[in-house]
């Protein structure tokens, strides 16, 4: 061997070494380093794939898209995306756990209207005259009413009486035709309840003015999904949309904010513990609807997280902490913990709640109670403001997990006692670049939170809002965007997903059994996919 060979292969391995000890953080390390040969078939399908669609794709010329990119706007690319054959191969792969969502930004917004305009109590209004200039900015309220209140009419032209309550199934029967008819009406319901491209990346194109936009939808969905009938289907909806996505497992955040809601009568009656009843039993039946399919080893259950608003007082606060208490003990196996939701931008910081919060540990403590905090924190761009600091109060307060942790990448020492002390944080890849902190995928710091060992799931946030259903399109949109991350790193986050959640031990194993499963049927169906041209 030359001089010359000998000093290219010691740089050459120096360079692997290098590369090695930069990984040598990642958590997927293992998982890469025990791949089975159908792994590693599989690994290398998608990687092969990925490289092909983004030459043919995401560096194509598109007519109607002038600038394309891997992991580009999610708005923007939905359609390519689901053209993708790396994405329908994503869709039948098993997700895990399905760690942070809201509960009422769940369900495809269309399902939403078929099961509210089949209710005959429910209503509308809106706080102005509609006119054919005035429409598309106008939002409306909805509600269910009793029997003796129902109030026939139109919410169109000038007969109507702004901020009245008209019955939903008229309003939307008598829509003007110039305006749509009762498409038109839809339409116009769905816009107020979602986040279009124009308004994400033109109209309402910076953090602020798109959280304006994003919480009206939240106030315009409320009516329409809290009321009895509605609801129950709403949550068998929701449920199905994550299991037919190959989720596994959820732990849903509710807003517990109203102490009550809307009977099938349209009386305000029903309490949190019948809001809970309604979920038992709505995951009761969709274990018996997919045992009868044969699909009962998609679902292994669900939880939910006890939350109420940033802005409400610690007088409040108190209250909804004891709400969540005696919820808990009724229903130990319903509650997985509590956490405080609002934009973090406006609304209170963590810290001036911290009375409250100490006294509940304190009183937990005492019950023998384990309901885990699981805080939104960091969902921010700012460095040294008082929501990058709640990731301070959120871990001092011990949070089992961390909502979004967006600025954690600015703090090297939260980001090593969230690596030793397991804390992970539920990433929200399109949730983040719909709400405006990164412009795309490429700029997200997942990477940086993946190099350093940081546990991470990934999740949908508000899917109903943003159009990204289930979890392939986050997953998609992480994977096209990184030429490290490959699908034992979507895998090593499904699997784990379940290690964060607040299964016991044993259920845990149970359920990434079943993962393991579905993951060894994925594989062999990845491994023997042909490519074109292959
Ligand atoms: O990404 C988020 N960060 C903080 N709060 C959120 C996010 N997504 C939804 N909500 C909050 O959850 C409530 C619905 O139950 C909404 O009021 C919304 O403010």
């Amino acid at each position: 061997m030359s001089a010359q060979s000998e000093s290219l292969d010691a740089y050459l391995k120096a360079r692997r070494e290098l590369i090695a000890e930069d990984r040598g953080l990642r958590s997927d390390g293992a998982a890469i380093a025990h791949m089975s040969g159908l792994e590693e078939l599989a690994e290398q399908n998608i990687r092969a794939l990925r490289k092909k669609e983004i030459d043919n794709v995401w560096k194509a010329e598109h007519d109607a898209i002038p600038h394309v990119f891997p992991g580009m706007e999610f708005l923007t690319a939905r359609g390519l995306i689901e053209k993708s054959e790396i994405f329908q191969l994503l869709k039948t792969m098993p997700k895990g756990a399905l760690l942070h969502a809201h509960i009422d930004a769940t369900v495809d917004v269309r399902t939403l209207l078929r099961l509210a305009e089949k209710e005959p109590a429910l209503h509308i209004r809106i706080p102005t005259k509609l006119t054919l200039d005035n429409y598309t900015t106008v939002i409306p309220q909805f509600l269910a009413l009793p029997k003796h209140q129902f109030v026939s009419g139109t919410i169109f032209g000038d007969s109507y009486v702004p901020d009245t309550w008209i019955r939903l199934q008229d309003a939307r029967s008598s829509f003007p035709q110039k305006l749509g008819g009762e498409k038109g009406f839809d339409e116009w319901v769905i816009r107020s309840i979602t986040i279009n491209p124009t308004e994400a990346y033109v109209t309402h194109n910076t953090v602020e003015k798109i959280w304006q936009k994003f919480q009206s939808c939240f106030q315009a969905a409320y009516g329409l999904i809290h009321c009895e009938t509605v609801y129950a289907g709403y949550l068998r909806e929701s449920l199905l949309t994550a299991i037919n996505d190959g989720i596994s497992y959820a732990e849903l955040r509710v807003t517990f904010l109203d102490k009550l809601m809307v009977d099938k009568n349209g009386e305000l009656t029903l309490a949190h513990r019948d809001w809970l009843i309604i979920f038992e039993s709505v995951v009761a039946g969709v274990k018996e609807e997919l045992k009868a399919e044969g699909r009962e080893d998609q679902f292994f259950g669900a939880r939910l997280i006890y939350t109420t608003l940033r802005f409400i007082s610690n007088e409040e606060l108190r209250e909804a902490l004891d709400d969540c208490i005696a919820l808990k003990q009724e229903f130990p196996h319903l509650i997985a913990g509590f956490d405080l939701v609002g934009d973090e931008n406006v609304l209170k910081p963590l810290l001036d709640y911290i009375e409250p919060l100490l006294e509940f540990q304190q009183k937990t403590k005492e019950l023998n109670l384990d309901i885990p905090f699981i805080f939104h924190a960091g969902e921010t761009l700012g460095d040294g403001d008082s929501v990058d600091n709640n990731l301070y109060d959120a871990l001092l307060l011990g949070t089992k997990r961390i909502g979004h942790g967006y600025s954690l990448v600015k703090h090297p020492h939260l980001m090593k006692i969230c690596r030793e002390q397991s804390i992970c944080l539920e990433v929200c890849p399109i949730s983040n670049e719909i709400l405006r902190l990164t412009s795309s995928m490429p700029m997200h710091p997942l990477p940086i939170l993946l190099n350093h060992g940081v546990p991470v799931t990934l999740n949908n946030d508000d899917p109903s809002i943003f159009g990204n259903f289930g979890l392939s399109y986050d997953f998609f949109q992480v994977l096209i965007s990184s030429e490290v991350s490959g699908l034992m790193t979507l895998a090593d986050i499904a699997r784990r997903s379940f290690t964060y959640s607040t299964l016991e031990e044993t259920q845990k194993a149970q359920a990434i059994a079943l993962w393991e499963k579905h993951w060894k049927h994925f594989v062999e169906k990845v491994a023997a996919f042909k490519l074109d041209g292959a």
